[in-house]
């Protein structure tokens, strides 16, 4: 049998006396998209950070295609093939859209930029055009980021993210803070990615989760309620209570 690209068992996370998740078991299979939803402190991103190592769980267990990736460093899982994005941007904003890119495909420290400016004919700034033209920002690339629309800082990030070659992709609220005009352009740049990519997303909007998921996890209080396909969700009566009922 094919291992899951993440599986995790009983993991769980305290920081003190809170229990941010309790006892998830959550399995994500290769090239599946997954939308991780549920109401603000579910743990959602307790979930990512134990997944990438940043809060690793303080018991259970996370392996990635099969292997245990539980005591790893962050930068350990990331050369292993996890990348993720996170709410807050990571960007740099007097740099141009190229040299951000150039200084994720070449896992630079921003001081350690200006000793390594990108040159023509480089390997990394040719990946970096291509990670640029991925995610529709070739027109953009001499763009300083200070000047970019909130959707492309977005498609900018998720670029940067697929710099290291991941297998897994993880996306914290892709769409948040995106104007409805921008979130159609969203939809189709996740569907374009590649079905060798796992995709596991966070996100709040309903109209993102559902057509871009293939099953979706909800979490409340720490804990996994539901799981199902994006059809059995909107109608499902434990969302609606979440969703309608104030708990989000
Ligand atoms: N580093 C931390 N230190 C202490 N408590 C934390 C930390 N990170 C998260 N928590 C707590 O864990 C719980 C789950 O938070 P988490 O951010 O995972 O939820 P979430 O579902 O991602 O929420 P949101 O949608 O608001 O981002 C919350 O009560 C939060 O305050």
């Amino acid at each position: 049998m094919t291992e899951p690209a993440i599986r995790l068992r009983s993991v769980s996370r305290r920081f003190g006396a809170l229990q941010a998740v309790r006892d998830i078991n959550f399995d994500v299979m290769h090239g599946e998209r997954r939308a991780v939803l549920g109401p603000n402190g579910a743990g959602k991103t307790t979930l990512f950070n134990t997944i990438c190592g940043d809060f690793p769980p303080t018991s259970g267990s996370i392996a990635f295609f099969g292997a245990d990736i539980t005591g790893l460093k962050p930068h350990q899982r990331t050369r292993l093939g996890i990348g993720r994005t996170y709410q807050t941007s990571l960007l740099f904003n007097g740099l141009t859209v190229l040299e951000n890119l150039f200084i994720a495909v070449r896992g630079l420290r921003p001081n350690r930029f200006s000793f390594l400016r990108p040159r023509r004919g480089d390997e990394a700034v040719a990946k970096a055009r291509n990670l640029a033209q991925r995610m529709r920002l070739d027109h953009l690339v001499d763009a300083e980021v200070v000047n970019l629309s909130h959707g492309q800082r977005r498609q900018l990030e998720i670029a940067m993210a697929l710099a290291g070659d991941p297998r897994v992709l993880m996306l914290d609220e892709p769409a948040a803070g995106l104007s409805p005009g921008d979130r159609p352009e969203l939809l189709r740049l996740l569907h374009d990615l590649p079905r060798t990519l796992t995709l596991i997303l966070i996100e709040h909007d309903m109209d993102i989760a559902l057509p871009a998921a293939d099953i979706v996890t909800v979490m409340k209080d720490g804990e996994v309620i539901v799981e199902a396909p994006p059809d059995r969700i909107e109608g499902d009566p434990v969302v609606q209570s979440i969703y309608l009922g104030g708990g989000h």
